[in-house]
């Protein structure tokens, strides 16, 4: 593999940016019931396009309208376990990306048989805290990545983001494509290159769906880019209308409102700009 130079990942970011409000490009959701209202204003404040589904039907069918779809297993019903699958496949084979968020990896039996069912129809992202991003690599055997964990805390870290570096490299490595693990600091990995992400506000973690909702911002931005670049652009995004909301709100409510608002006024040279550090992976 060959390691993407920074000038040209920034000038993908630009361009996905401007895109992704040229083109508003649909990017349908699977996606948990807590959080699904917060994930489709966050993709519409982008420039994206949100649907959600449910029904193994349904997924197979947005499978082929989206531009990539996004798969977050944080509240399970029965039918997931037909849906999910059928949305992985039908991706796999129109080749459309879809990006994976194993949100509360452990709890019960069926995010876990979910998780290592998809790996033979592997995500063009992963996104997940770091926890999340260490438990999938166990989970899918991905023995370099071992490391001790204590595994997530429901649906919260309980790990360093540093602690998943070496899973989120092996993940990229296998699935050819790249792993966001969010954190006071981020980290984004193609496998090749790691990026380091600063910004954000320690707030973004008394609204739930911060999490969710940068899995599928990070969906839109695959509509229009290749997968590390599409992962980078959405953690660049929220770092930095995280810490802007965080500027002008008075606690979790007004800052929800105001992420929002700021997520919507990203200009693409502000994404290519942004304060990240780059070393191989
Ligand atoms: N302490 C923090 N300081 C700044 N940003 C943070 C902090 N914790 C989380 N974030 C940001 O919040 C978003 C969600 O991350 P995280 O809370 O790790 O996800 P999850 O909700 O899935 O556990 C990411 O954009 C991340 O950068
Ligand atoms: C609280 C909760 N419980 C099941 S899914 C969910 C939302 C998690 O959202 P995030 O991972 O973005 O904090
Ligand atoms: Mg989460």
């Amino acid at each position: 593999m060959t390691q993407i130079a920074e000038a040209e990942l920034r000038t993908r970011m630009a361009r996905a940016v401007r895109e992704v409000r040229e083109t508003n490009p649909l990017a349908p959701s699977i996606t948990n019931t807590v959080t699904q209202n917060f994930v489709a204003n966050a993709q519409l404040a982008t420039g994206g396009s949100a649907a959600m589904v449910y029904l193994p039907d349904e997924a197979e069918c947005v499978a082929g309208l989206g531009g990539a779809v996004y798969i977050n297993l944080g509240t399970l019903l029965p039918v997931y376990a037909e849906t999910v699958p059928a949305c992985a496949r039908a991706c796999a084979e129109g080749d459309t990306p879809w990006v994976l968020d194993p949100v509360g990896v452990g709890i019960g039996s069926l995010r876990t048989r979910l998780i290592q069912e998809v790996r033979q129809w592997p995500p063009a992202i992963v996104r997940g805290n770091a926890s999340e991003i260490i438990a999938v690599a166990e989970l899918w055997g991905l023995n370099a990545a071992r490391v001790d964990t204590q595994g997530p805390r429901g649906v919260d870290a309980a790990d360093s983001v540093e602690a998943a570096r070496t899973a989120a490299v092996a993940i990229a490595r296998f699935t050819g494509g790249a792993v966001a693990v969010s954190g006071p600091a981020d980290l984004v990995t193609d496998g090749t290159v790691i990026v380091r992400a600063e910004g954000g506000s320690p707030l973004m973690c008394s609204v739930t769906g911060s999490g969710c909702s940068l899995g599928g911002v990070a969906t839109v931005y695959a509509c229009v880019a290749d997968p590390f670049t599409a992962a980078l652009t959405a953690t660049t995004a929220y770092n930095l209308a995280g810490a802007r909301a965080a500027a002008r709100c008075e606690g979790p409510g007004s800052f929800a409102v105001a992420f929002l608002d700021e997520l919507s006024h990203i200009i693409p040279e502000e994404a290519a700009d942004a304060p990240l550090t780059f070393e191989a992976a």
